[in-house]
Order: C-alpha cells, then structure tokens, then sequence
C-alpha cells in the first residue's frame, strides 16, 4: 500500500472511496471491499481518499477513533493499493468543490463509491449529483448491526462515551 499527500496521486485509472473513515467501522469496511473487490475485477489500483484529522473532530471536537497510524494499518488490512491523506486544515477546508473534482479527475477513476449524504468543497458546497457529473458514481447501502440501527462513528463515539465497549467493538470489527 502506498500512502500520498493530497494533489500528488496521478493514475491511468483507479476505483476510488471518499471519507472520513474514522475508525475503519464495519459500514466503512463494506464500502472499501466494494472498491477492493471492483478494482481487482477490472484489473485498476484501488484509493481510499481521507482527512486528517477528520473533518467532525477539525469542526467540531469530535474524539478520534484511529489515529492516523491505525487507520492506515487497516487500510493496509482491506488490501487497499494507495491512500490520499489530504491534511483538513484552513486552506485545505477553503478549496472548492470543482478544485476538489480537478483533483479526482488526476487519478481518473472508473468508479466512485460514496455514502448517500457524501459532500465535499468549501461550505460542503459539493454533491453526489456534482460528483456523478464528472465520474461514474455508485451509492452503496448503509450497513446496519443486529438491532436495525445504521453503524457510524459518531454513534460509535457515544458507546465509547458511556462506556458501552463491547457494543462499540463489536461495530468497530
Ligand atoms: C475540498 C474539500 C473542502 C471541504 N470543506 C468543508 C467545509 O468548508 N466545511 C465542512 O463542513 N466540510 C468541508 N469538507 C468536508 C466534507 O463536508 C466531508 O466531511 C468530507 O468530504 C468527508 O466526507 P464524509 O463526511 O462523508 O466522510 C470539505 C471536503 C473537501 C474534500
Ligand atoms: N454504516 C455504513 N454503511 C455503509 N457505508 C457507510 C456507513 N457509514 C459510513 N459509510 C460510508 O463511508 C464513507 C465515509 O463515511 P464517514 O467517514 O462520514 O462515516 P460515518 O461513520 O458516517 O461518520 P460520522 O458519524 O463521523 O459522520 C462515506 O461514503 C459513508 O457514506
């Protein structure tokens, strides 16, 4: 697996995931092994596009689930062939929506796979319809654990909150 900074990843052709990805939770490792699995069919490198820190601790304080360093090793774990980390600071945050297009269009990707509420540039100016102007976009399904709810790391950060552990383990798997 090969780790870049954001604008120097330049590829023929790619399937690509965008996100926070803070904590690698189970909803998160559906959506990279989608991206794992359909670039291996096609015979193109896989990227996982993140933030570091994650954009909900940058704004709002939000503890953070993996370090850097632990959500690589997963990465590394899903088999992932490169990861952008984009550093989310004030200038990164301020880049526009089509910046962040332009940025994409360099690694050429065949496949975008996002959640269903994905934005992206300044103000979250950006969306899924901008996106699927530019690439092929596929939304994948919100995974869920046994009792129904939709697994994500916010959620995962209360159960750590109120000490629930094996709860929050058991979505973090
Ligand atoms: C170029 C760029 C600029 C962004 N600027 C903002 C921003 O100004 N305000 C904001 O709340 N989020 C901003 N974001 C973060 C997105 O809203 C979102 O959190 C990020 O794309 C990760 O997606 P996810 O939350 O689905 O994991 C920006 C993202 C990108 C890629
Ligand atoms: N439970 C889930 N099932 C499927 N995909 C998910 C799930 N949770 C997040 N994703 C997808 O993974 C990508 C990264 O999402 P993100 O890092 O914002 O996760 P999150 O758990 O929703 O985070 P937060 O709770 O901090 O908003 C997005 O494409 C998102 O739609």
């Amino acid at each position: 697996m090969r780790i870049h900074m954001a604008d120097t990843l330049n590829l023929p052709a790619s399937v690509v995931a965008i996100g926070a990805f803070d904590g690698v939770h189970r909803g998160h490792q559906k959506v990279i092994k989608e991206v794992v699995t359909k670039s291996k069919a096609l015979g193109v490198p896989s990227v996982v596009y993140t933030f570091d820190p994650p954009p909900r601790s940058y704004f709002e304080g939000a503890s953070i689930l993996t370090p850097i360093q632990e959500k690589l090793r997963r990465l590394f774990e899903l088999q992932v062939d490169h990861v952008v980390v984009a550093k989310f600071n004030a200038a990164y945050l301020a880049r526009s929506a089509a910046d962040f297009i332009l940025e994409l269009s360099r690694i050429h990707p065949v496949e975008v796979i996002v959640g269903k509420d994905f934005r992206f540039g300044r103000g979250r100016e950006g969306g899924l319809v901008d996106l699927a102007e530019h690439f092929p976009v596929r939304v994948i399904d919100s995974v869920c654990c046994s009792r129904g709810e939709v697994i994500s790391s916010t959620r995962i950060r209360r159960l750590i909150s109120r000490g629930e552990m094996v709860e929050a383990l058991s979505l973090l798997d």
